[in-house]
């Protein structure tokens, strides 16, 4: 089935030949994608295949053969014990909201620590494979120089200043997250998948290995439809944050993963976010007639301890809540 998400072409956008209208083309189709649903492929991207392949064998590699005590060498742990409760590996058991395992890695900052403010200790590598840090950075600095582009195609679709955007995504606080759903023949008991959420931050730049039927996205009509991968695109998506910036006019929209294949799925989402401490208030006027006496705008850092503190999964078969 053809995908139903729309797939944009960000070629010309990064085309230094490209005509100036081409890239207002890109930017308009980026701004309806974002309105309409919070979600898009993106090919011709500009990051290497190859190095995408590579990031997915590797994840493979870790969530294959990592031992045990490597898990728990470099396992995330509450700030109370040591760690900041966001960087390392953990594992997820619900039994109704989805069971994984991730790595999370965030840019690395000077660790005020220990004890470690939330966010703020180093980041805990795996050594499976042994070459997974350094490949992983040169990834990290193609998908964030691909998140400065992107922003700036966001800017000339709504037109305004680039500088907003790219002032405060500067010094992007990235998570890359290695992901590993089981596959059904697993001995576990629970689900695996990730119950419904929206990501707290910009932009997510999702790539997956090639299983279909797993992440689910929910559009307008209240449907769950399939997010399927394409070959050579990311799946991008709106997060919390780039909704509060443009006062809603993106959508940050639900998904979850619904894993349902016999064997193991990988996926590597790189949460694009802003600098630790920027300050995100609307760039758009509120529209007439719709007051704006609260003054409204957010600090990443405090969403983002928000969100690392209270766990972002739920049930993945029931409905979103109002609260
Ligand atoms: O694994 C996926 O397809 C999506 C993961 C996801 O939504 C997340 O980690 O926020
Ligand atoms: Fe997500």
């Amino acid at each position: 089935m053809a995908p139903v998400l729309p797939i944009i072409d960000f070629g010309p956008f990064l085309d230094p030949e490209a005509s100036l209208e081409a890239k207002k083309n890109v930017a308009l189709e980026l701004d309806r994608a974002c309105r309409d649903v919070g979600f898009f492929y993106l090919k011709n991207h500009g990051v290497p295949l190859e190095l995408m392949k590579a990031m997915l064998d590797s994840a493979r590699e870790f969530f294959e053969r990592a031992t045990p005590e490597e898990k728990e060498r470099i396992a995330l742990k509450k700030t109370a014990e040591g760690g900041d409760n966001a960087r390392g590996w953990l594992q997820v058991r619900k039994k109704d909201a989805g069971s994984h395992e991730a790595v999370d890695m965030y840019r690395p900052v000077q660790a005020t620590g220990p004890p470690y403010i939330t966010g703020m200790g180093p980041n805990k590598w795996p050594s499976t494979p042994a070459n997974f840090k350094k490949l992983s950075e040169t990834y990290v600095e193609k998908v964030t120089s691909l998140g400065n582009s992107v922003m700036k195609a966001f800017a000339m679709g709504l037109g305004v200043d680039d500088e907003i955007f790219l002032s405060r995504v500067d010094k992007a606080f990235w998570n890359l997250r290695i992901l590993g759903y089981e596959g059904r023949k697993s001995k576990s008991k629970e689900n695996a998948g990730i119950g419904e959420h929206t990501d707290f931050g910009i932009l997510t730049f999702l790539m997956t290995d090639s299983t279909k039927n797993s992440l689910q996205v929910l559009d307008k009509t209240g449907e769950w439809i399939w997010a399927d991968p394409v070959e050579g695109c990311y799946v991008c998506n709106i997060g919390d944050m780039l909704s509060e910036w443009t006062r809603n006019a993106y959508k940050s929209t639900l998904h979850r993963v619904c894993h349902n294949s016999d064997s193991l799925r990988i996926s590597i989402p790189l949460f694009f976010d802003p600098n630790w401490d920027a300050f995100i208030s609307p760039v758009l006027p509120p529209s007439s007639g719709e007051s704006d006496e609260k003054t409204r705008g957010i600090r990443y850092r405090d969403t983002f301890i928000r969100a690392v503190e209270k766990p972002l999964w739920r049930d993945p078969l029931t409905p979103p809540d109002s609260s």
